[in-house]
This record gives structure tokens, sequence and C-alpha cells, in this order.
């Protein structure tokens, strides 16, 4: 079983067994826990769930549209075949202030990587993009909205704080983008991808989302063991890659399991 299986799995059975059920903003309830972290090795293993199939490049593309490409135009990702914020969009076709727009409003990307290359042991390399000023010009305040990065040992190590985790459909997606950034970061900057923990605030499963993640967790004694991560070493500039340049091989996995998104 990859280990992403195994904590995701875990985290998942605690939500269903001991979580809270309370109402929130999209009118439908979850059942959610505070504070659930999952921790990776990335020479060990890519985080990956097997026991469904994860859109891997759809994720990757999105991850592209915002720290790449630093875009908020929803049409850039529909090109792309992503329809997954088409909700948000706004009369002008973006998503407002949110996710790209703050990324390139400070060039954070390339501050990070210029901290990386030359000042590895600056304590203060982060992208952060919650931005209290433009909050009420985002069509949704951002949820993966800070990440902290080391360096230790010729190693980078990426810590993903998220605000509030739809545990069926943006945790999968958010780890596996992070994993990818992680590795793409570390490789246009010389060095090797190491820890990737994830820290989430409030981990919930909305209620028309249970009897999918119960399918999941029947497949537990049929999960597989996590593919092999492929990076195009080719790649030295960040700006240059493109969803082709990663790729998962021999990624067995369970069927996909269709679940709704509250918006
Ligand atoms: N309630 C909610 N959950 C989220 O995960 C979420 C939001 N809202 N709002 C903004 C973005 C949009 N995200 C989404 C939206 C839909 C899917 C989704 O439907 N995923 C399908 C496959 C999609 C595909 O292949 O195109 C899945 O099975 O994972 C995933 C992430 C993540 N974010
Ligand atoms: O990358 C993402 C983006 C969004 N989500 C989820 C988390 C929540 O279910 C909703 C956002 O609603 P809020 O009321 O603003 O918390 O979207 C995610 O898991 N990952």
């Amino acid at each position: 079983m990859s280990l992403y299986d195994e904590k995701y799995l875990a985290i998942t059975k605690d939500i269903l067994d001991n979580g809270y059920f309370d109402t929130n903003r999209t009118g439908v309830s979850t059942y959610k826990l505070p504070h659930q972290i999952m921790q990776f090795n990335l020479q060990k293993e890519f985080p990956i769930l097997t026991t469904k199939f994860v859109a891997f490049k759809t994720a990757v593309k999105e991850m592209l549209w915002i720290y790449q490409k630093q875009s908020n135009v929803v049409e850039d990702l529909r090109k792309v075949n992503v329809k997954i914020w088409n909700e948000w969009e706004g009369q002008d076709g973006t998503i407002g202030k949110a996710y790209g727009y703050q990324i390139k409003k400070f060039h954070q990307i390339d501050n990070l990587i210029e901290a990386l290359k030359n000042n590895p042991q600056d304590r203060r390399m982060m992208l952060n993009i919650w931005n209290w000023q433009d909050l009420p010009e985002m069509n949704l305040a951002p949820c993966c909205f800070l990440t902290m990065w080391d360096v230790t040992d010729g190693h980078l190590n990426c810590m993903l704080v998220q605000r509030s985790g739809d545990i069926p459909l943006g945790v999968p997606f958010n780890s596996t983008q992070f994993a990818v950034l992680t590795h793409m970061l570390a490789q246009v900057t010389g060095l090797k991808a190491g820890l990737f923990t994830h820290v989430i605030n409030n981990a919930h499963i909305y209620e028309n989302q249970v009897e999918g993640m119960k399918i999941q967790l029947t497949r537990i004694n049929e999960a597989y063991e996590a593919p092999q991560f492929w990076i195009n070493p080719d790649i030295k500039n960040f700006y240059d890659f493109t969803a082709d340049d990663v790729k998962l091989v021999d990624y067995k996995h369970h069927e996909a399991i269709k679940m709704e998104v509250s918006v």
C-alpha cells in the first residue's frame, strides 16, 4: 500500500468515526476534525492515492497555472482542458485577486528561487498568498495559502499549511501538487527533494461525499504500491516545465469515485 493511502485513509476513517458534524458557508454540512498532519519523505515515495484514481495531470496543470503561469484567468485553465475552477469564475473571467495573482504581485517564486540558490540558510523562505488587503476581491479565499521552505543537508523540505481541506476532492490534489512543486524547485536549484509535510487546519468530508469515502475505505486491503515519479532531468529553468515533464511510472490504481463539489 502506498504511504499516502495509509495516512490519508487513517484520517478519513477518523473523520467518519469521530468527526464533528457542523454547518459551514456552502450550506452542505461536513464531518470535520482539526489539525490533521501527513508527512512524506519524497526521496522514498511519491504521495498519491492508489485506492482511487487521482487525476495527476489535471492536478499538475492547476499547480502550474498558479505557481508558474501565475494566472487568475479561468480560460487559461480551460484551454488545457481543466474545468475545476469554472464555478468560481467572475464576470471578468478571473477568480479575482486570488492564487496566481498574489504569486505574481510580489514575484514570490523568483524570490524563493533566488534564496534557495544564493541564501539557502535563510529562514524566511515562503510563499504566502493570504493577503488581507485583497481578500474582499478574491472569489474564493485561498485554502493552501502558505508554504514554508527549508534546506537541510542538500535537501529541499516543504511544509504546506492548508486552512481548509476537502478531504475527498481538494486534499489528494493538493498533496500531489506541492510534492511536484517541491521536486521541480529542487531540480532547478541543484537540491534533492526532501520532506513534504502537509498540515490541514480544518479537515472535512461533506455529508454528500460520505458514501464515496466509504467505498474507498473498502479498498484498503487491495491498495497498490506507490508509482515511481519521473521528472525530465533536462529542465533547468522553472518556467520551462510543462505538464509533460513530470510523469507517474506504473501508476496502478482503483477506479475514480465521483463526488460532489460544494460551491
Ligand atoms: N468544496 C470545494 N472543494 C475543493 O476541493 C475546491 C473548492 N471547493 N473550490 C476551489 C477548488 C476547486 N477544486 C476542485 C474542484 C473539483 C475537483 C474534482 O471534481 N475532481 C475530480 C476529477 C476532476 C477532473 O478529472 O477533471 C476528482 O475525482 O478528483 C477537484 C478539485 C479544489 N477546490
Ligand atoms: O486547493 C483547495 C481549494 C479548496 N479546497 C476546499 C476546502 C473547502 O471545502 C472549500 C473552500 O471553502 P471555505 O469555506 O473557503 O473553506 O474548498 C481544498 O480542499 N483545496
